[in-house]
Protein backbone atom coordinates (compact mmCIF):
# COMPACT_ATOMS: atom_id res chain seq x y z
CA UNK A 1 0.00 0.00 0.00
CA UNK A 2 1.08 3.70 -1.06
CA UNK A 3 1.69 5.52 1.92
CA UNK A 4 3.35 8.60 0.53
CA UNK A 5 1.27 10.27 -2.41
CA UNK A 6 4.39 11.92 -2.96
CA UNK A 7 8.00 11.03 -2.54
CA UNK A 8 10.38 12.97 -3.70
CA UNK A 9 13.83 12.10 -3.10
CA UNK A 10 17.23 14.29 -3.35
CA UNK A 11 15.94 15.77 -6.23
CA UNK A 12 18.46 18.65 -8.29
CA UNK A 13 17.85 20.92 -11.43
CA UNK A 14 19.95 23.38 -12.91
CA UNK A 15 18.78 26.10 -15.67
CA UNK A 16 22.12 26.70 -17.11
CA UNK A 17 24.48 26.79 -14.43
CA UNK A 18 21.70 28.41 -12.19
CA UNK A 19 20.91 25.81 -9.34
CA UNK A 20 17.31 26.35 -8.93
CA UNK A 21 16.94 23.21 -6.67
CA UNK A 22 19.31 21.83 -4.73
CA UNK A 23 19.07 18.09 -3.22
CA UNK A 24 15.40 18.63 -2.40
CA UNK A 25 13.17 15.83 -0.38
CA UNK A 26 9.49 15.72 0.32
CA UNK A 27 7.31 13.20 1.56
CA UNK A 28 3.26 13.94 1.11
CA UNK A 29 1.42 11.08 3.64
CA UNK A 30 -1.62 10.14 1.76
CA UNK A 31 -4.82 12.24 3.07
CA UNK A 32 -3.14 15.23 3.97
CA UNK A 33 -2.47 18.67 2.74
CA UNK A 34 1.16 19.75 2.28
CA UNK A 35 2.28 23.60 1.39
CA UNK A 36 4.90 24.62 -0.39
CA UNK A 37 5.98 27.82 0.95
CA UNK A 38 8.80 30.56 -0.51
CA UNK A 39 9.62 34.02 -2.18
CA UNK A 40 9.42 34.68 -6.08
CA UNK A 41 12.19 32.26 -7.81
CA UNK A 42 12.48 30.36 -4.71
CA UNK A 43 11.91 27.52 -7.17
CA UNK A 44 8.54 25.90 -5.86
CA UNK A 45 7.12 25.74 -9.41
CA UNK A 46 10.26 24.18 -11.07
CA UNK A 47 9.97 21.44 -7.91
CA UNK A 48 6.19 21.16 -8.79
CA UNK A 49 6.90 20.57 -12.14
CA UNK A 50 9.40 18.00 -11.75
CA UNK A 51 6.98 16.19 -9.44
CA UNK A 52 4.71 15.89 -12.40
CA UNK A 53 7.88 14.79 -14.59
CA UNK A 54 6.98 17.80 -16.91
CA UNK A 55 10.35 19.15 -16.07
CA UNK A 56 13.75 16.89 -15.91
CA UNK A 57 16.08 16.78 -12.97
CA UNK A 58 19.46 16.77 -13.00
CA UNK A 59 19.48 14.27 -10.08
CA UNK A 60 17.33 12.42 -7.64
CA UNK A 61 13.74 10.79 -8.35
CA UNK A 62 9.91 11.67 -8.01
CA UNK A 63 7.70 9.06 -7.14
CA UNK A 64 3.55 9.60 -7.45
CA UNK A 65 1.18 7.17 -6.42
CA UNK A 66 3.79 4.38 -6.57
CA UNK A 67 4.98 5.34 -9.60
CA UNK A 68 8.46 7.00 -11.06
CA UNK A 69 6.94 10.53 -12.55
CA UNK A 70 6.95 10.58 -16.04
CA UNK A 71 3.63 8.69 -16.16
CA UNK A 72 0.97 9.28 -18.51
CA UNK A 73 -1.51 6.89 -16.51
CA UNK A 74 -0.61 8.83 -13.23
CA UNK A 75 -1.15 11.78 -14.62
CA UNK A 76 -4.71 11.10 -15.43
CA UNK A 77 -4.80 10.70 -11.25
CA UNK A 78 -3.81 14.19 -10.26
CA UNK A 79 -5.64 17.38 -10.67
CA UNK A 80 -3.17 20.32 -11.54
CA UNK A 81 -3.72 23.61 -11.49
CA UNK A 82 -0.92 25.55 -13.30
CA UNK A 83 0.46 29.11 -12.38
CA UNK A 84 -0.49 30.36 -15.73
CA UNK A 85 -3.88 29.52 -17.05
CA UNK A 86 -4.29 27.23 -19.77
CA UNK A 87 -7.64 27.86 -21.36
CA UNK A 88 -9.76 28.08 -24.39
CA UNK A 89 -10.60 31.64 -24.55
CA UNK A 90 -13.04 31.57 -27.46
CA UNK A 91 -15.14 28.26 -25.97
CA UNK A 92 -17.41 28.93 -22.75
CA UNK A 93 -15.97 28.27 -19.07
CA UNK A 94 -18.47 24.63 -19.35
CA UNK A 95 -16.98 24.00 -22.83
CA UNK A 96 -13.66 24.55 -21.07
CA UNK A 97 -14.30 22.00 -17.75
CA UNK A 98 -15.90 19.37 -20.56
CA UNK A 99 -13.35 19.79 -22.64
CA UNK A 100 -10.96 18.98 -20.09
CA UNK A 101 -13.25 15.87 -18.38
CA UNK A 102 -13.48 13.76 -21.20
CA UNK A 103 -9.63 14.65 -21.56
CA UNK A 104 -9.20 13.08 -18.13
CA UNK A 105 -11.73 10.51 -19.07
CA UNK A 106 -14.98 11.19 -16.96
CA UNK A 107 -17.36 9.01 -17.89
CA UNK A 108 -20.18 10.57 -20.13
CA UNK A 109 -22.94 9.92 -17.70
CA UNK A 110 -21.24 11.36 -14.95
CA UNK A 111 -20.47 14.85 -16.98
CA UNK A 112 -23.07 17.13 -15.96
CA UNK A 113 -23.03 15.98 -12.24
CA UNK A 114 -19.43 16.84 -12.09
CA UNK A 115 -19.36 20.05 -14.14
CA UNK A 116 -22.12 21.63 -11.90
CA UNK A 117 -19.93 20.43 -8.15
CA UNK A 118 -16.61 22.39 -9.54
CA UNK A 119 -18.10 25.23 -10.85
CA UNK A 120 -20.17 25.58 -7.64
CA UNK A 121 -17.17 25.06 -5.53
CA UNK A 122 -15.85 27.78 -7.22
CA UNK A 123 -18.69 30.27 -7.63
CA UNK A 124 -18.86 30.25 -11.18
CA UNK A 125 -22.14 28.39 -11.65
CA UNK A 126 -24.11 32.12 -12.85
CA UNK A 127 -21.06 32.58 -15.61
CA UNK A 128 -20.86 28.74 -17.23
CA UNK A 129 -21.70 29.96 -20.45
CA UNK A 130 -19.78 32.79 -21.42
CA UNK A 131 -16.96 32.81 -22.86
CA UNK A 132 -13.64 32.81 -21.45
CA UNK A 133 -12.53 35.94 -23.20
CA UNK A 134 -14.48 38.04 -20.93
CA UNK A 135 -13.65 36.73 -17.97
CA UNK A 136 -11.60 38.42 -14.95
CA UNK A 137 -8.47 37.15 -13.89
CA UNK A 138 -9.86 36.10 -10.83
CA UNK A 139 -12.35 34.17 -12.68
CA UNK A 140 -9.83 32.17 -15.30
CA UNK A 141 -7.85 31.16 -11.49
CA UNK A 142 -11.31 29.83 -10.64
CA UNK A 143 -11.89 28.15 -13.77
CA UNK A 144 -8.56 26.28 -13.66
CA UNK A 145 -9.06 25.15 -9.97
CA UNK A 146 -12.51 24.01 -11.22
CA UNK A 147 -10.93 21.93 -14.18
CA UNK A 148 -8.56 20.63 -11.45
CA UNK A 149 -11.04 19.68 -9.82
CA UNK A 150 -13.41 18.08 -12.46
CA UNK A 151 -12.03 14.28 -12.75
CA UNK A 152 -12.70 13.92 -8.63
CA UNK A 153 -8.34 13.46 -8.82
CA UNK A 154 -6.45 11.32 -5.89
CA UNK A 155 -3.86 13.89 -5.62
CA UNK A 156 -4.49 17.79 -6.69
CA UNK A 157 -1.66 19.74 -7.38
CA UNK A 158 -2.28 23.76 -7.19
CA UNK A 159 0.54 26.12 -7.98
CA UNK A 160 -0.46 29.75 -6.16
CA UNK A 161 -4.60 28.58 -6.63
CA UNK A 162 -5.94 31.77 -4.47
CA UNK A 163 -3.98 34.66 -6.23
CA UNK A 164 -6.20 37.09 -7.82
CA UNK A 165 -9.28 35.39 -5.30
CA UNK A 166 -10.97 37.52 -2.85
CA UNK A 167 -11.09 36.00 0.87
CA UNK A 168 -14.83 35.05 0.93
CA UNK A 169 -14.12 32.67 -2.00
CA UNK A 170 -10.74 31.57 -0.82
CA UNK A 171 -12.31 30.34 2.20
CA UNK A 172 -14.99 28.49 0.53
CA UNK A 173 -12.29 26.88 -1.67
CA UNK A 174 -9.77 26.15 1.67
CA UNK A 175 -13.41 24.38 3.13
CA UNK A 176 -13.46 22.65 0.00
CA UNK A 177 -9.81 21.46 0.01
CA UNK A 178 -10.53 20.03 4.12
CA UNK A 179 -13.56 18.15 2.65
CA UNK A 180 -11.47 16.55 -0.28
CA UNK A 181 -8.82 15.86 2.53
CA UNK A 182 -11.58 14.16 4.61
CA UNK A 183 -12.46 11.79 1.60
CA UNK A 184 -8.78 10.84 1.88
CA UNK A 185 -7.71 12.94 -1.28
CA UNK A 186 -4.17 14.34 -0.66
CA UNK A 187 -3.22 18.20 -1.80
CA UNK A 188 -0.12 19.77 -2.37
CA UNK A 189 -0.76 23.29 -2.53
CA UNK A 190 2.07 26.76 -3.44
CA UNK A 191 1.47 30.30 -1.86
CA UNK A 192 2.49 33.44 -0.97
CA UNK A 193 -0.20 33.74 1.54
CA UNK A 194 1.10 32.97 4.89
CA UNK A 195 -2.12 32.20 6.72
CA UNK A 196 -3.18 29.38 4.09
CA UNK A 197 -0.14 28.00 5.16
CA UNK A 198 -1.26 28.00 8.38
CA UNK A 199 -4.36 25.94 7.57
CA UNK A 200 -1.69 22.93 6.10
CA UNK A 201 -0.87 19.99 7.64
CA UNK A 202 3.00 20.25 6.76
CA UNK A 203 5.02 22.77 5.01
CA UNK A 204 7.96 22.93 3.26
CA UNK A 205 9.57 26.49 3.37
CA UNK A 206 11.83 26.41 -0.25
CA UNK A 207 14.58 29.49 -0.41
CA UNK A 208 16.95 29.77 -3.19
CA UNK A 209 16.05 25.96 -4.04
CA UNK A 210 16.92 24.75 -0.45
CA UNK A 211 14.48 23.07 1.92
CA UNK A 212 15.01 25.48 5.02
CA UNK A 213 12.62 23.84 6.88
CA UNK A 214 9.74 21.19 7.26
CA UNK A 215 7.21 20.47 9.15
CA UNK A 216 3.49 20.58 10.65
CA UNK A 217 2.67 24.60 10.91
CA UNK A 218 2.93 24.28 15.40
CA UNK A 219 5.90 22.31 15.12
CA UNK A 220 7.60 24.63 12.63
CA UNK A 221 6.68 27.69 14.99
CA UNK A 222 7.84 25.49 18.23
CA UNK A 223 11.36 25.25 16.39
CA UNK A 224 12.07 28.54 15.47
CA UNK A 225 10.47 29.73 18.68
CA UNK A 226 8.25 32.23 16.95
CA UNK A 227 4.28 32.69 16.92
CA UNK A 228 3.46 32.91 13.20
CA UNK A 229 4.69 31.04 9.90
CA UNK A 230 5.27 34.12 8.78
CA UNK A 231 7.89 34.89 11.71
CA UNK A 232 9.13 31.23 10.96
CA UNK A 233 10.01 32.27 7.35
CA UNK A 234 11.28 35.38 8.07
CA UNK A 235 14.02 33.85 11.19
CA UNK A 236 14.72 30.66 8.46
CA UNK A 237 15.67 33.14 5.81
CA UNK A 238 17.89 35.27 7.87
CA UNK A 239 19.78 32.43 9.15
CA UNK A 240 20.32 30.97 6.00
CA UNK A 241 21.71 34.77 5.27
CA UNK A 242 23.67 34.89 8.02
CA UNK A 243 24.90 30.58 7.06
CA UNK A 244 26.04 32.45 3.25
CA UNK A 245 28.12 35.15 5.03
CA UNK A 246 29.94 32.80 7.57
CA UNK A 247 31.09 30.62 4.38
N1 LIG B 1 12.61 27.34 -18.14
C1 LIG B 1 13.48 28.05 -17.41
N2 LIG B 1 14.68 28.40 -17.89
C2 LIG B 1 15.56 29.09 -17.15
N3 LIG B 1 15.37 29.46 -15.87
C3 LIG B 1 14.19 29.12 -15.32
C4 LIG B 1 13.19 28.41 -16.04
N4 LIG B 1 12.12 28.20 -15.22
C5 LIG B 1 12.45 28.79 -14.05
N5 LIG B 1 13.68 29.33 -14.09
C6 LIG B 1 14.39 30.01 -12.98
O1 LIG B 1 14.37 29.11 -11.88
C7 LIG B 1 14.21 29.83 -10.64
C8 LIG B 1 13.02 29.26 -9.90
O2 LIG B 1 11.83 29.54 -10.61
P1 LIG B 1 10.42 29.00 -10.14
O3 LIG B 1 9.41 29.44 -11.16
O4 LIG B 1 10.51 27.56 -9.83
O5 LIG B 1 10.21 29.81 -8.77
P2 LIG B 1 8.91 30.01 -7.89
O6 LIG B 1 9.33 29.77 -6.49
O7 LIG B 1 7.80 29.19 -8.42
O8 LIG B 1 8.60 31.55 -8.09
P3 LIG B 1 7.20 32.32 -8.22
O9 LIG B 1 6.59 32.28 -6.86
O10 LIG B 1 7.57 33.70 -8.66
O11 LIG B 1 6.40 31.58 -9.23
C9 LIG B 1 14.08 31.30 -11.02
O12 LIG B 1 15.36 31.88 -10.88
C10 LIG B 1 13.66 31.25 -12.48
O13 LIG B 1 14.10 32.39 -13.15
Amino acid sequence: MVTNTIDVRDVAKKFGSNPVLKKISLQLPVGQIMGLIGPSGAGKTTLVKAILGMEKVDAGTTTVLGTAMPNRKVMQRIGYMAQSDALYEDLTARENIRFFAELMSVPKSELTEAIAHAAQVVNLNDALDRRVSAYSGGMKRRLSLAIALVQDPELLILDEPTVGIDPELRQQIWAELYQLKSQGKSILVTTHVMDEAEHCDYLMLIREGIALAQGTPAQLEKDYDVATIEQVFLKAGRLQDESHRNL
